[in-house]
């Protein structure tokens, strides 16, 4: 869906090509997430120090956060060549055997996704990543042998989006894991300022505060919104100020919070018809024509994370937020009679 702006998984080829020329080259350039960079910092310049590969590094976050910018400098700032694999693309130990014997000496291998790996892999990873060193089954049944082959040494960067789904000796072999939380709006007017002068385009100080209001604490997300408003400025002849920003997020249903057509859906239907809860996942799905899955996984998360949500073991409820940002009036609760319609969690 090309036209989901506030989802913060990437979206099309164009995109990418776009977000390439936007990429930090080097964690000085790299906004916010000071404490990871400051970690990052230290690993990298004690392995200069010491002439060996930097440890192994993997990268925790949702998308969006800049996982696969941070892989690509950390093989910048350690000037070393950059191999890019990902999970997927690994499915069978051979996968992994081949990538690992080819990488040159002191090569950063960035998995993507590295949660998603063949399990057959995973363990040849693990004596990879420990030893520098495989081992290759030749032959098969009882005439099966395994040959040891060293490799060069590495650095292994992975990423992963869903880090509870690693195995914990592969996640215990990384010797550094960085957690990426979402961004503030100070950083994410950072990250704007940084993308529009890239872009050459003329906006003032205000709008890019307005625009990082709106877009989900994740910078791939601001730059997507950042490229909405040029073309609007560009196309009405204005500048980039507050009500270009204003009449361009309107227009994409990108409201001041940052929630999508989906997101209000769910709320008015939520405070309107259920009086604000609490409501099942089902019934709530149903009632906006949407499948379950798509409303917990892509809806709530984020309205529980800004507050106008909660989960409760009764079902959903709107929280007193949820009601002032849509501005309905919250009704008295007559709170002798027992909540009604509850049907599943
Ligand atoms: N700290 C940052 N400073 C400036 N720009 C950033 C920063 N983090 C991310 N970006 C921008 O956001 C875009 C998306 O980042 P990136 O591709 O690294 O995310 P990701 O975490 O790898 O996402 P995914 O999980 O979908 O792979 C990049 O093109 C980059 O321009
Ligand atoms: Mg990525």
């Amino acid at each position: 869906m090309s036209d989901d702006l506030t989802a913060p998984e990437l979206e099309s080829e164009s995109e990418l090509a776009f977000e390439g020329a936007l990429r930090p080259r080097s964690l000085a350039e790299f906004v916010g997430q000071a404490k990871v960079r400051g970690q990052l910092q230290l690993l990298l310049t004690a392995a200069r120090m010491q002439e060996r590969t930097a440890d192994h590094i993997l990268l925790a976050g949702p998308p969006g956060l800049g996982k696969t910018t941070l892989a690509m400098i950390v093989a910048h700032e350690s000037e070393r060549p950059l191999r890019l694999s990902s999970g997927p693309a690994i499915q069978h130990a051979g996968d992994l055997a081949a990538l690992l014997s080819s990488l040159t000496p002191g090569e950063v291998l960035f998995i993507d996704e590295i949660h998603r790996m063949a399990r057959s892999a995973e363990e040849m990873l693990y004596l990879a990543m420990e030893d520098f060193r495989i081992d290759i089954m030749v032959g098969k049944g009882a005439g099966a042998t395994s040959i040891p082959l060293d490799l060069a040494p590495f650095t292994l960067v992975g990423a992963t989006t869903r880090s509870g789904l690693l195995p914990n000796p592969l996640r215990d072999r990384f010797g550094f894991t960085a957690h990426l939380e979402f961004y503030d709006d100070a950083e994410l007017t950072q990250v704007l300022s940084r993308a529009a002068s890239m872009l050459e385009f003329d906006i003032d100080r205000e709008a890019l505060a307005e625009i990082a209001g709106r877009c989900r604490g994740t910078p791939r997300i601001a730059n997507r919104l950042l490229r909405r408003v040029r073309d609007y400025a560009l196309v009405h002849g204005g500048r980039g100020d507050v009500d270009a920003v204003r009449a361009a997020l309107e227009l994409y249903d990108v409201d001041p919070l940052g929630l999508d057509r989906l997101d209000r859906a769910v709320l008015h239907v939520l405070l309107e018809r259920f009086d604000g809860g609490p409501v099942g996942l089902n019934t709530l799905a149903v009632s906006v024509g949407e499948e379950a899955e798509t409303i917990e996984s892509v809806v709530e998360p984020f309205l529980v994370r800004i507050g106008l949500l909660s989960r409760t073991p009764r079902g959903r409820m709107a929280t007193a937020a949820a009601w002032r940002h849509l501005g309905i009036p919250s009704p008295a609760r007559d709170s002798s009679q027992p909540p009604s319609l509850i049907d599943d969690i």
